[in-house]
């Protein structure tokens, strides 16, 4: 641990809700072929043609209303939860977006020029496997220190969707919401094209080849997004004693035409009100820190939508941010790193 500095990653945002710079942040994101998984020249037409001519217009919009003194919500928590962790430990801890400032090039640059670090234990932060996540965050960091021949080994902090450590801060994190009188509860993920589970499949036989796929053991579920996500509900729900007929996961913020994991939490939110549910509550496992897609999309869009659809509340839990039951295990893992 002497020798090893760590490196957190998160997504990133903008440098303002301004239409150029979300214009400029779009562009950054969606030309990674990890994230719209085309060649080359089929991306750069799907961005230019469907994507930048409005997207970023009715971005803004959403990033203005979510934006703070301390700038994207997104990238404040990540360095709140960076400066906690650093007080606990005496290992050096950076903080990077995968897409924007603070950015990843700098972060492992300063990391590497101290004399006494050895390693880079890179701590993406992100539950769950994806490759327009996790997979895209390794390779950039694996150039980097390759382009800058920095004198450092890397080592990848695996995912932790199921472990119960993981899932001891959750349900505490969510304690106060839970104890409230509530209907149902909805597990909402960002979603991914069906095509990411089935390109990352190492069996290339058993990802979404049947209803019941992600209940089967298969070395394919390493990489199985779905698999992952359903992972952490059934442990949350074990854990904080959910019953079956009250809880739903759903897929949040799908872009494109392609077919995305379904069902999409925008139809099932719908659907509760029209059964005559009232009281909901949204949690969303995928993000560690609240964002736009915690924040806009639920917090304030799927609120208006299930109001409207004769629902009489719902509230969105707050992801795990700085809770001290998570910036405790963050430092643990980064003092102590699970094994593949
Ligand atoms: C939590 C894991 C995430 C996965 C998996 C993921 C996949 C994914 N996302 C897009 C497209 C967009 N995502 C956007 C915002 C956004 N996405 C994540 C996380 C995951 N994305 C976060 C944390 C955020 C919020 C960023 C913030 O600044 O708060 C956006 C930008 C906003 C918008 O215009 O809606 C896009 C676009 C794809 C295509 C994808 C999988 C292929
Ligand atoms: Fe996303
Ligand atoms: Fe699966």
């Amino acid at each position: 641990m002497k020798n090893t500095g760590a490196l957190l990653v998160n997504l990133g945002s903008p440098d303002s809700p301004h239409e150029h710079d979300v214009r400029n942040y779009l562009n950054d994101f969606l030309m990674d072929g990890h994230v719209i998984d085309m060649p080359w020249l089929v991306r750069r037409l799907i961005v230019s043609l469907f994507v930048l001519p409005k997207r970023p217009a009715q971005s803004a919009k959403a990033y203005a209303s979510v934006w703070t003194e301390k700038g994207s919500p997104l990238i404040s928590i990540s360095k709140d939860l960076q400066e906690e962790v650093q007080k606990l430990t005496t290992m050096p801890v950076e903080l990077a977006m995968r897409y924007g400032k603070p950015d990843m090039e700098s972060a492992l640059v300063r990391l590497a020029s101290k004399p006494e670090i050895k390693e880079v234990l890179l701590f993406p932060l992100y539950p769950h496997y994806a490759m327009s996540t996790v997979k895209t965050v390794v390779e950039r960091a694996e150039k980097i220190i390759s382009t800058h021949k920095l004198p450092v080994t890397l080592k990848v902090h695996p995912v932790f969707y199921d472990h119960n450590a993981y899932i001891e801060a959750l349900v505490e994190s969510a304690k106060d919401y839970l104890e409230k009188e509530f209907d149902h509860i909805v597990f909402s993920y960002h979603g991914v094209p069906e095509r990411h589970i089935r390109k990352d499949d190492c069996t290339g036989s058993h990802c979404l080849q049947s209803d019941d796929c992600c209940q089967k053991a298969s070395p394919a579920h390493q990489t199985c997004y779905r698999h992952q996500v359903y992972r952490t509900t059934a442990c949350f729900v074990e854990k904080a004693d959910i019953p079956v007929d009250k809880y739903t996961v759903a897929f949040q913020s799908r872009l494109g035409r392609d077919k995305w994991l379904e069902p999409s939490t925008s139809s099932i939110i719908k659907s509760l009100a029209q059964q005559g549910i009232k009281k909901v509550l949204v949690i969303c496992p995928a993000f560690v820190a609240d964002c736009l897609e915690t924040l806009e999309e639920i917090g304030m869009e799927a609120k208006e939508d299930f109001i409207t659809a004769g629902g009489e509340s719902l509230e969105l839990i707050p992801c795990l941010n700085t809770h001290p039951a998570w910036t405790k295990l963050v430092t643990h893992w980064l003092e102590k790193p699970l094994q593949n």
